[in-house]
C-alpha cells in the first residue's frame, strides 16, 4: 500500500503566542496535485515553509519518502531538501545569470560535473518550452517567460516533490492558464507530485486533483477537489472561497424570486454533478422525459482538475414531484432557489 509521499501528522506552529498552524495532518499520495487554500492569514504560507524544511513545527511530523523532516538534523536536511524543488511567485531568479545559468545553479550545488549540466539544462529548457531562450537574461522575459524558467530550475535535481508558493498570483490570466497546463503537463508526464499554495480557487479547480481548506491555522477540509466541491455540505468558509467561482443568479431573475410554488411557475434550481453525471444532457433529457421547458440561467459545464463537472442554476417549468426525484438522483445536493411567474 502506498501510505503517500508527503505524511504530515499533527503539526502545530506558533509565533508568540499565535497559533498559526493548529494541529495539521493530511497525506499526499505519489502523483497528486495537491492545491492548499485559505484566506488571507490562514497559515499557507507557515505550512509551505515546514513543508520545504525551512522551518520546523513545534510540535508533530512531517514524513516526505519516509523520511522524518523535524527529526533529521541540520546537515542531513540538506539532502531531503534537494528532492524538494521550489517555485515561487516572484520567480527569485538571479539577474546576473543567465536563463541557462539560472537553470546550473541548483546543478552546480549538487556537483553535477559541466556535460552532464548542459544535458540536463537543454533538456530541461525544452521541457518548459524555452529551448531558444538559454542565453536570455531574465530582464529580456516576460513574467510568463521568467516562471518557466523558475520551474525548469526547480526541476533541476528531479525532485520527488514539487512546492509552488502562489506560483501564478504575479501572472495574467492567459499566462496563468499557460503556467497551470504547464505544470499540469509535467505532473502528467514525469508523475511528479505537487503540492500548491493558493488563494485562487480558480487555480485549484483547474489543477488540483486534492484540496486542503485552511483556517485559522486548521484543516476545515481535505479530499479530491471534485467531491468537495461538488458537496451539498460545505462550511461557510468553504462557500466563501468558492463564490468567486460559482454561477449566480441572474440579478433581474434574483429580484422576482419568491420561496413558495405557484401554478405555472418556474422552479429557479442549483445544480452540482460530478463525473458521469455531468456528461448526461440534463435539460434535454427534462423535455424528452417530462415535457417540460428547461433553461440555463448560469453556469454550465467545464472540467475541474481534467474530470467533467457541472455547476449551473437552472429553471424549470412545471416542477413535479418525478422532475425533483430526477434531478435529485443526479445531484443529491440539489438546492431549490425559489420559483419566478413563467413569463421570465
Ligand atoms: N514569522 C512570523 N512571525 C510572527 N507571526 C507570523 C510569522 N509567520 C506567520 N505569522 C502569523 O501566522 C499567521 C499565518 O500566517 P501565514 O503567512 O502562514 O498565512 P497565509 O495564509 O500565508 O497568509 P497570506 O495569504 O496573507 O500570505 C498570521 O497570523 C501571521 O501573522
Amino acid at each position: 500500500m502506498d501510505i503517500g509521499l508527503v505524511q504530515v501528522s499533527h503539526i502545530s506552529r506558533s509565533f508568540g503566542g499565535h497559533l498559526a498552524l493548529d494541529d495539521i495532518s493530511f497525506t499526499v499520495a505519489r502523483g497528486e496535485i495537491l492545491g492548499v487554500i485559505g484566506r488571507s492569514g490562514a497559515g499557507k504560507s507557515s505550512l509551505l515553509r515546514c513543508l520545504g524544511a525551512l522551518d520546523r513545527p513545534d510540535t508533530g511530523h512531517i514524513m516526505i519518502e519516509g523520511h522524518d523532516l523535524t527529526a533529521l538534523p541540520q546537515s542531513q536536511l540538506i539532502g531531503l531538501r534537494r528532492r524538494i524543488g521550489f517555485v515561487f511567485q516572484h520567480f527569485n531568479l538571479l539577474g546576473s545569470r543567465t536563463v541557462a545559468g539560472n537553470i546550473s545553479l541548483p546543478l552546480e550545488i549538487a556537483g553535477v560535473p559541466r556535460a552532464r549540466r548542459n544535458a540536463r539544462i537543454t533538456e530541461l529548457l525544452s521541457l518548459v518550452g524555452l529551448s531558444d531562450h538559454g542565453h536570455k537574461w531574465p530582464a529580456q522575459l516576460s513574467g510568463g517567460q521568467k516562471q518557466r524558467v523558475g520551474i525548469a530550475r526547480a526541476l533541476a535535481n528531479a525532485p520527488a516533490l514539487l512546492l509552488c508558493d502562489e506560483a501564478t498570483s504575479a501572472l495574467d490570466p492567459e499566462t496563468t492558464t499557460s503556467i497551470l497546463d504547464l505544470l499540469a503537463r509535467i505532473n502528467r508526464e514525469l508523475g511528479l507530485t505537487i503540492i500548491m499554495i493558493t488563494h485562487e480557487m480558480d487555480v485549484i479547480r483547474r489543477i488540483a486533483t486534492h484540496l486542503v481548506i485552511l483556517d485559522h491555522g486548521r484543516v476545515v477540509e481535505n479530499g479530491p477537489t471534485l467531491d468537495i466541491l461538488a458537496a451539498g455540505t460545505q462550511l461557510p468558509v468553504t462557500q466563501a472561497l468558492l463564490s468567486e467561482t460559482q454561477p449566480r443568479v441572474p440579478p433581474a431573475i434574483r429580484a422576482r424570486l419568491v420561496d413558495t410554488d405557484r401554478p405555472g411557475a418556474r422552479a429557479v434550481i442549483r445544480l452540482r454533478m460530478g463525473g458521469a453525471a455531468a456528461d448526461l444532457p440534463v435539460l434535454s433529457t427534462l423535455g424528452q422525459r417530462f415535457g417540460v421547458d428547461a433553461t440555463i440561467l448560469a453556469g454550465g459545464t467545464s472540467e475541474i482538475a481534467g474530470q467533467p463537472f457541472a455547476d449551473m442554476i437552472v429553471c424549470v417549468g412545471d416542477y413535479s414531484a418525478g422532475i425533483h426525484d430526477f434531478l435529485h438522483g443526479l445531484d443529491p445536493s440539489l438546492k431549490v432557489l425559489g420559483y419566478v411567474p413563467a413569463d421570465l
